[in-house]
């Protein structure tokens, strides 16, 4: 077997998700500018900055022979900036990596062994953060005498328990983490996963506290340098020669309007950079985003190639969504193109999906982990998180009108109203703070116009109706206080509260045991034929499909393969794959028979072969599968497979 070389990872590069963050990149340009001027200072040709010139006092800037013009002593400006600014970056970096590394260390140990350490070290840190940190640094300036170098400690110590306090809260929240579990049960010791598990993971925030606080310290120390505790004459640095400026700001503003612009244009250039730095290195944000993900996809109508192009999915050789939508489908999907554009590679997740889903009809899309179910339900009413995701191109057709071509506050108004979803872990879509209740509440009011007493009314109406026990005691629980199957029944509630027409349910019932899975597509199979709901039920597991679906679709690597009732797919697969799929199934007394597992794994969706995307996995494939795009070809009753060497199909 030939092992295809590795493609580079499409991640961008730090480097590149820097250049798209516009302020970030001046930041990062007007920083590295300063610095640069700092570094190569003494090899400039300037005057010495503590020469005085009696004569040429109070010069104004672009005087002959002082760019900068002079100070009360006549000393040079240009001169005496450049030498303060480098000392100026010199503490304030200095204390920011003193004040990072022990409250960081502190923040760590506390969070991580928790109990009396936490106690006794948090309490320390309380009694520094008692005093008002400028006076805290007064009084150690005052203990230690006045010199650049006291204040450098100074100002560490008071920012020491900024960084503890952070980086213990973020430790905290991560040492219960299921990653810390497993590494704990793998054996390793202390020292490891603090190393290795809980370093990582902090040293983002580590990064982003001193990149901001850098500018933070460099203006304490300016203030210490300021009221004379700092810098001492005739070294300067910004805040000692801004004092000194202040004392003559009517006669000559330039001598504090120099140092003064300098430090802002240092803080804010710090602050931008750091801001960049800090979305680089969120792992969420790699994925191409620096921006915050937009409240519906991005449609990009430039890849569009007009209404279903060939093999995308028509069915019966008509165009699907207006068959469909004559026929009074509640929602008619045509040639859905969903992608993920991260870096040079583009991921096409749902490669021109078309479907319906008729009144008060359950509708299976059923395909192994990342086939693009999910992509696909989040599709329909733009909740693909942009960037990275787009919409390249299709229809969705709600009731006969385009979602793609509403604005965003119609799409709004149709989450949670119209259509309705349910997510496979209710736990997480849960707000943990508020009672169920209180979260039902806010799903009715947020699309009616009622009191809080009558939609608290209407919450418990809807937990009765969802078959939890005690539903006037329950509105007022938490959600860690019910089990899996009632939270689930709760995410169900939550989507009939505005009793939609549609439910999309995004394997609902994966993470609950066969009991309660039986109970929610029982809940569900009742909910459809008291209140005609129509529901679009994604799932991998064929079993729940003979339970609950009218029509199933088979999905693989983005693309609908086959399509029929529930019936014929079940009973008469056509495609290989839905074959090798439903015999994936174990069934109860079936002893002798072997669970026949799919060879291979699919392939990337950024990296799709020509022709059937299964060939590879195929026993039936032959070099026409790998020749061209394949349809899918009707085989009559509605029942349609993409496949030129199907299975052979007897309908009744
Ligand atoms: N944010 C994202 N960035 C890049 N690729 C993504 C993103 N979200 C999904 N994908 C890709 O889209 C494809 C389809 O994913 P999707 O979640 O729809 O699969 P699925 O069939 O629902 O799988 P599962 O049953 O495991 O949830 C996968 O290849 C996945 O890697």
């Amino acid at each position: 077997m030939t092992i295809k070389p590795r493609k580079r990872s499409a991640r961008p590069s730090a480097l590149k998700l820097l250049a798209r963050n516009h302020l970030a990149l001046m930041g990062a340009v007007i920083f590295a500018g300063v610095i640069i001027l700092a570094l190569i200072t003494p090899w400039l040709p300037l005057v010495n900055p503590d020469a005085t010139d009696p004569a040429n006092r109070l010069l104004p800037p672009l005087s002959d022979g002082h760019f900068l013009g002079t100070d009360h002593l006549g000393r040079d400006l240009l001169s005496r900036l450049l030498w303060g600014t480098r000392v100026s970056l010199a503490v304030g970096i200095s204390a920011s990596l003193f004040a990072a590394f022990f409250g960081s260390a502190i923040g760590i140990i506390s969070g991580y062994f928790g109990g009396r350490t936490d106690n006794i070290m948090m309490r320390g840190i309380d009694m520094v953060m008692a005093f008002p940190y400028i006076l805290l640094a007064l009084a150690i300036v005052a203990a230690l005498g006045p010199g650049l170098m006291n204040a450098l400690y100074a100002i560490a110590v008071v920012n020491i328990p900024f960084f503890a306090r952070n980086i213990r809260g973020v430790t905290v929240g991560i040492v219960h983490r299921e990653f810390v579990d497993s590494a704990r049960l793998s054996g390793k010791g202390h020292i490891r996963i603090l190393l290795s598990e809980i370093l990582p993971n902090v040293m983002p925030v580590i990064v982003i506290t001193m990149s901001t606080t850098v500018g933070w310290m460099i203006l304490e120390t300016a203030g210490l340098s300021f009221l004379g505790l700092g810098a001492q004459p005739p070294q300067a640095d910004l805040g000692s020669m801004l004092g000194e400026g202040r004392k003559l700001i009517t006669t000559a503003l330039h001598l504090s309007a120099i140092p003064g612009g300098m430090i802002f244009v240092l803080v804010m250039s710090i602050n931008l950079l750091g801001d960049g730095i800090r979305d680089i290195l969120d792992p969420r944000l790699k994925s191409g985003a620096l921006a915050r993900p937009a409240p519906v996809t991005r449609i990009d109508r430039s890849t569009w190639d007009g209404p279903a192009h060939a093999g995308s999915g028509h069915v019966n050789g008509q165009p699907g969504a207006k068959r469909d939508a004559e026929k009074g489908a509640i929602l008619s999907v045509e040639d859905l193109r969903t992608e993920f554009v991260l870096g040079d590679d583009v991921y096409k997740a749902v490669g021109g999906v078309s479907f319906h889903v008729g009144r008060n009809e359950c509708v299976g899309l059923v395909g192994e982990s990342g086939s693009g179910k999910s992509v696909t339900a989040l599709s329909l009413l733009g909740l693909v998180a942009s960037p990275p995701g787009t919409i390249a191109g299709g229809r969705v057709m709600l009731d006969g009108r385009d979602v793609f071509d509403m604005h965003e506050q119609e799409i709004r108004a149709i989450r949670g109203g119209r259509a309705a979803y349910v997510f496979q872990d209710p736990l997480s879509t849960l707000h943990p703070l508020f009672s169920v209740g209180d979260q039902l509440v806010e799903a009715i009011r947020a699309h009616n116009r009622v009191s809080y007493k009558e939609a608290w009314q209407k919450a418990v109406e809807l937990l009765r109706m969802v078959r939890i026990p005690n539903p006037e005691k329950r509105a007022d629980s938490y959600p860690h206080q019910l089990s899996g199957g009632m939270r689930q029944r709760v995410g169900i509630a939550m989507a009939l509260a505005n009793e939609p027409e549609l439910i999309i349910a995004d394997e609902p019932t994966t993470a609950l045991d066969v009991t309660v899975q039986a109970q929610i597509l029982k809940l569900m199979n009742n909910l459809r034929e008291q209140h005609g709901t129509s529901v679009l039920f994604i799932t991998h597991d064929f079993g729940v499909v003979s339970e609950i679906c009218d029509r199933v679709a088979v999905m693989y690597a983005g693309q609908i393969v086959e399509m029929g009732t529930t019936q014929q797919v079940l009973e008469n697969p056509a495609h290989p794959y839905t074959k090798r799929l439903i015999d994936c199934v174990p069934r109860l007394g079936e002893t002798a028979r072997e669970i026949a597992a799919i060879p291979g794994l699919p392939p990337a969706v950024n990296d799709l072969p020509v022709g059937c995307a299964f060939a590879d996995r195929c026993d039936r494939a032959a070099d026409a599968c790998r020749a061209g795009a394949i349809d899918l070809d009707p085989l009559g009753d509605g029942h349609a497979v993409r496949c030129i060497k199907p299975m052979e199909v007897r309908h009744a």
